[in-house]
């Protein structure tokens, strides 16, 4: 009881608390944070994870991810090196504790885009973050918008519907998510969703006023 709340006290005065983004592949996670930090470029940064799956075009290796073999992947995890770590859809994926730090240590929001064994995982780790969960408004219209994304194959496309069903149960649970936004209309999604950051925002902004 009073580790957690002395390590909550020392991780208010370290900096913001941290923003988890979950929820289903193709539900608009990456649509809306970067419309976020386009926005609120001095106030969020981006912990960049890692993956073994390939890069898609246009991504950018250090800036979407850092794109590693298994093997390297493995042996970070083996030493230490990850907050937490997933497979997901036959690939991995892991937050670095350096992906963190490199943004905490410039006084920004460390935003974390991660899925829902991420979110198990760092709810036993004392980041203490706000937990967002994206949703879409259905499975028809997620399939559609990860069909028209373009980006996967048959059988990609299918393990992350199957994982999204589970997700959206997920997503349900109650005391797991601080704020769930359904994103069916971008813009409408888009105002929830800065509407439950308020706070954290300002508080960064009046860090920043003031330093
Ligand atoms: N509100 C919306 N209305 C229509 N299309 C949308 C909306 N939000 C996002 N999209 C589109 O849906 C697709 C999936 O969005 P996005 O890539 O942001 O999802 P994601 O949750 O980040 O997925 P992943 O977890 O696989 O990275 C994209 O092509 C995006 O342009
Ligand atoms: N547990 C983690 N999940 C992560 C991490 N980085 C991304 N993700 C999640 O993976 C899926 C698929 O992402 P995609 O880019 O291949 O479409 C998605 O749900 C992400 O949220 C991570 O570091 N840890």
């Amino acid at each position: 009881m009073y580790m957690r709340y002395f390590s909550r006290l020392f991780s208010a005065m370290a900096g913001p608390r941290p923003v988890v983004f979950s929820g289903p592949s193709g539900a608009g996670k990456s649509t809306l944070l970067k419309k976020l930090m386009k926005e609120y470029d001095s106030v969020f940064g981006f912990s960049v994870s890692h993956t073994t799956r390939n890069p898609r075009p246009g991504e950018v290796n250090g800036k979407d991810y850092h794109y590693v073999t298994r093997d390297v992947m493995q042996a970070g995890v083996a030493n230490g090196d990850f907050i937490e770590s997933a497979e997901f859809s036959g690939n991995m994926y892991g937050t670095s504790k350096a992906a963190v730090q490199d943004v905490q240590a410039k006084n920004l929001i460390c935003i974390l885009d991660i899925d829902m064994q991420g979110v198990r995982n760092i709810k036993k780790t004392d980041l203490d973050p706000i937990y967002i969960s994206i949703q879409p408004p259905s499975m028809a219209v997620l399939e559609k918008r990860l069909r028209d994304r373009k980006t996967e194959s048959e059988e990609s496309l299918q393990k992350r519907l199957r994982a999204a069903a589970v997700d959206m149960e997920f997503s349900k649970e109650p005391g797991v998510f601080d704020v769930v936004v359904v994103n069916d209309n971008l813009d409408d999604a888009y105002i929830q969703l800065k509407q439950a950051l308020l706070k954290e925002i300002d508080k960064v902004k009046k860090i920043n006023r003031s330093s």
